[in-house]
């Protein structure tokens, strides 16, 4: 029953396009009755098989969903069950011949991305690729509206977490692998999850109490209450996103947070005359390939294709074509994306400025999963 259930979601990830995390959140809405083991065997079963997709097929010589589901629980020394439709053999000896593969079957990659890849970074990508199918660490902002991190680190350390401060990136803490967030923390916002790698991009707005700000992409709000706790509650921060529902849940987790200086607005056709030359600093945290985020979400390499990159690449350009209209006369706008490939970043940053010569870089950040252990982020701030 676990098992189907497990190779069920995947069917839903491999044929149908879907989103691993959502589906998973449904399968465990239907079955109320799993613990805690049962969720686990089937979520880590979907996410490793996400992951090793093509090295599993290798392993299995069959790239059927029961047949990578085998050699993925074989891999980990799980026992297949007997009536289990494929029971691959040999896998061991398979192993040796898997590292000798190239990097698309090793690693699980499309030919495609991987050409892609290689052609942006050069070597770098081979370094990149094998960190972001690592395991993503917990890793947790600390609300500095609520507490300061020595109290959260104490408090944790109270209820058996030895969590650890992050080097550069001063909110920041880890869990030990493997250990979760204790519900209480989060349920009252004290703290919130968030990649080390994405709390290197607020910073970089060098926001000041009482400036306004628009973050013209916010979503569920990440990084808007970031900006807030920089903002030490004062100002105005006008969170803006084309997704009501994003918004909605940003206004939930603002409230949890404690931070009121947060408001909401869907995109529509006057949004950008409406607010044109109000703020004093812009995010544009723009929709990208997501490549930087696939040791949480390695479902998006199987989705994305040439096409749909380039589609989101064109958007990237009308962002930031556009949105730096919402800054005053003097104002400074960062671009973001979490994407490692440097035509959705320097390169979409450096046509901008040959396009438009008001604009120009002041700084330039790129967090690499290679170099760091964090998702790849890039960042840049231009006045
Ligand atoms: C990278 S995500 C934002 C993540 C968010 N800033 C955070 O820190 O949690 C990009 C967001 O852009 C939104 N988006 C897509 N098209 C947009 C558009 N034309 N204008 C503004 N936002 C858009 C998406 O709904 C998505 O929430």
């Amino acid at each position: 029953m676990l098992a189907e259930s497990a190779a069920g979601v995947l069917e839903q990830v491999f044929k149908h396009g879907r989103v691993l995390d959502r589906e998973l959140d449904t399968i465990f809405r239907e079955n109320p009755k799993w613990g805690k083991r049962d969720r686990n065997f089937v979520a880590e079963t979907a996410f490793e098989v996400t992951r090793w997709r093509r090295a599993l097929a290798f392993l299995a010589g069959d790239d059927s969903i029961p047949a990578l589901c085998a050699a993925q629980w074989t891999r980990v020394g799980l026992e297949v069950p007997d009536w289990w439709a494929s029971h691959p053999s040999e896998i061991a000896a398979r192993e040796l011949e898997l590292a000798g593969q190239p990097l698309a079957i090793r690693e699980s990659i499309p030919d495609w991305l991987d050409v892609l890849g290689r052609g942006e970074l050069g070597e770098a990508w081979d370094r990149e690729v094998a960190a972001l199918n690592r395991r993503a660490p917990v890793f947790l902002r600390v609300n500095t509206i609520r507490a300061e991190v020595r109290g959260v680190l104490e408090w944790l350390a109270s209820h058996g977490i030895e969590a650890a401060r992050v080097p550069g990136v001063p909110d920041a803490l880890v869990l030990p692998a493997g250990k979760m967030l204790p519900k209480p923390l989060a349920a009252e916002g004290v703290v919130e999850i968030q990649d080390a790698g994405s709390q290197k991009i607020a910073p970089l707005l060098d926001v000041e109490p009482g400036m306004r700000v628009i973050d013209a992409c916010a979503g569920a709000g990440g990084k808007a209450l970031h900006l807030a706790a920089l903002m030490q509650g004062r100002g105005e921060i006008v969170a803006m996103d084309i997704s009501t529902a994003k918004l909605s849940e940003l206004r939930r987790r603002a409230s949890r947070a404690g931070t009121r200086i947060i408001r909401t607005e869907t995109w529509r056709e006057d949004t950008l005359k409406r607010y044109a030359g109000w703020a004093d600093r812009v995010l544009i945290d723009a929709p990208c390939s997501g490549l930087g985020t696939l040791r949480r979400q390695p479902d998006l390499k199987w989705r994305l294709t040439a096409s749909s990159l380039e589609k989101t690449k064109r958007l990237q350009r009308r962002m930031l074509d556009h949105y730096p209209e919402l800054l005053r006369p003097g104002g400074k706008f960062v671009y973001a994306t979490c994407s490692l490939l440097p035509s959705e970043n320097g390169g979409q940053i450096r046509n901008l400025v040959e396009r438009d010569p008001r604009r120009a870089i002041e700084e330039e950040l790129t967090v690499s999963p290679a170099e760091t252990g964090w998702d790849g982020f890039f960042a840049a701030r231009l006045g």
